[in-house]
């Protein structure tokens, strides 16, 4: 495999993550309807770390470092957070 290669899979690696990230935060507008049916907060510490417990898992299973994997969760969770409270009227962003 030359660098070209190795750089072409890693852009499409690149490319499948941002969609993911995508349809991640895509479900916060669902996850909102539900929260304010029940009266719940946004923000759910237990949840947060259930999802954050689940990640170093299989961060750990796969032999990768899992301060980065917990960092990079503790992102993804509060894109959610952050998008959650957009949609609710009470973000900066548009
Ligand atoms: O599961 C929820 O309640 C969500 O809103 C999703 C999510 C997440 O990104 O995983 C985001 C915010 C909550 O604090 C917990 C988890």
């Amino acid at each position: 495999m030359t660098i070209e290669n190795v750089r072409q899979e890693i852009e499409n690696i690149d490319r499948e993550l941002v969609e993911l990230i995508a349809k991640r935060v895509e479900f916060a507008d669902d996850i909102l309807k539900y929260k304010h049916q029940a009266n719940l907060p946004i923000n759910d510490d237990t949840q947060n770390n259930v999802v954050i417990d689940r990640a170093v898992s299989i961060a750990t299973e796969r032999g990768l470092d899992s301060t980065v994997v917990k960092q990079i969760f503790n992102l993804l969770i509060q894109m959610n957070i952050e998008r959650q409270h957009e949609l609710s009227g009470e973000g900066n962003l548009p």
